[in-house]
């Protein structure tokens, strides 16, 4: 089937492309005044860097690939400043290029030294997990972890472009999969239910990444998160109903903590599928939410393997790593939560007891 193009149109219009073999247009998207090209990868993605490599090098353009560790060990400080040792060794000026060639932490990674390196240079994100198209390569978030917490060191740099070729999903493994579809149900939640219907109907299928099925969930969880960083690229603070790139942050107050607590062992999508389930179980102890819309999110997630619970004994630890969480002011917490399906609100301060009590309902 041919491409499909979503537009972004931020503070810097883009297109993300999704479609089997788009990673053909890679030359094209990064354009013709792009001399050399850093590829950032995984050591998992090291045949495919060479694909691109050599795919790069037949159309005139420089390639370096530079290594990065796997996962959430890319997003440190320490790989920061290799990677900026490696574009400067190799004399990298404002005509060339990053391009991020792997999962939501590469990209997240790439996207954070193509932002800093010579403060900006041009960036084309190419995820490879079902996650980082429907997510991380797209709206330009970028950045790392420090032993804090999650991504608390970062920039907004929009890419270029875009390209989430659908071939790239026949590697990646089952855990990954399920991973990415904790983010495209957060896309049902928070604004298109039809995802939520499509996933319902068929939760083993939908897995499937050469079936129709998975490519229609995709697109439109893009289409989620495009048109909500159109119109809020720089996350400026929500309150109330009126809420602008906050709304993405569906279940990550408590999903973020999660996976700090786990040492990152757990997956980004693992820990915001408890966290979505707390989320809706805060909304409906807010009394926002009706009790079976509550129960949609345990059972959508649980179907397609995603974990809905964690240790009653954590809550402490994670009450403490939330104090941090980006759209935390001063001491207030705030979460997104839900004001019935695909209708987002903010609920600013919550009392400690109505956390707890909504963290009893996830508590194994
Ligand atoms: N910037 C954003 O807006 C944003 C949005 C959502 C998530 N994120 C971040 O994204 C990260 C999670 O991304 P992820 O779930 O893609 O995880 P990931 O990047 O850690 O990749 C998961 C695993 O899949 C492997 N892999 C990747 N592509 C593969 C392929 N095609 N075949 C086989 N193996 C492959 C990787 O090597 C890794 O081991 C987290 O750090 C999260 O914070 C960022
Ligand atoms: O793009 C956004 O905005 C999001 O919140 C999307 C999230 O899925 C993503 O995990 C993001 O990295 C979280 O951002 P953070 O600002 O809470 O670190
Ligand atoms: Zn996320």
């Amino acid at each position: 089937m041919a491409e499909t193009s979503i537009k972004v149109s931020a503070e810097s219009p883009y297109e993300v492309l999704v479609g089997p073999g788009v990673l053909a247009r890679l030359r094209q998207v990064l354009g013709d005044r792009v001399q050399r090209a850093a590829v950032l990868h995984p050591p998992t993605l090291g045949t495919l860097a060479q694909r691109v490599q050599e795919q790069l090098a037949d159309t005139g353009i420089e390639p370096m690939l530079v290594e990065v560790p796997d996962a959430e060990d890319a997003k440190t400080a320490d790989v920061l400043v290799r990677c900026w040792s490696a574009l400067g060794r190799a004399g990298f000026t404002r005509s060339d290029a990053v391009v991020g060639l792997g999962g939501g932490a590469t990209t997240d990674l790439a996207g954070f030294v193509a932002a800093t390196w010579l403060r900006g240079v041009r960036l084309v994100t190419v995820p490879t997990t079902v996650l980082g198209m429907v997510d991380a390569a797209v709206g330009g978030k970028t950045g790392i972890n420090t032993a804090e917490g999650k991504n608390l060191v970062g920039s907004f740099y929009e890419p270029a472009a875009v390209l989430c070729d659908l071939d790239l999903l026949q590697t990646l493994g089952r855990t990954e999969l399920v991973s990415g579809m904790a983010e495209v149900v957060k896309c049902g939640f928070i604004a298109d239910p039809v995802i939520l219907d499509l996933v319902e109907a068929d939760p083993v299928g939908i897995l499937d990444p050469g079936a129709a099925g998975l490519r229609e969930v995709v697109e439109r969880s893009i289409q989620v998160k495009a048109s909500v960083v159109s119109t809020d690229l720089r996350e400026r603070t929500s309150s109330g109903s009126a809420v602008g790139r906050e709304l993405l942050n569906y279940g990550h107050t408590l999903g973020h903590a999660i996976e700090r607590r786990e040492k990152y062992r757990w997956r980004h999508g693992q820990a915001i599928s408890v966290g979505q389930v707390f989320a809706a179980e805060l909304s409906r102890l807010a009394g926002h939410l009706d009790a079976q819309t509550a129960a949609r999110h345990r059972n959508t997630l649980a179907s397609l393997g995603l974990p809905v619970s964690y240790p009653a004994a954590a809550y402490d630890d994670l009450r403490a790593t939330m104090a941090l969480d980006k759209k935390t002011r001063g001491s207030t917490l705030r979460f997104v939560i839900l004001d019935g399906l695909a209708k987002a609100a903010i609920l600013e301060g919550p009392e400690e007891s109505l956390l707890r009590a909504a963290y009893a309902e996830v508590a194994a």
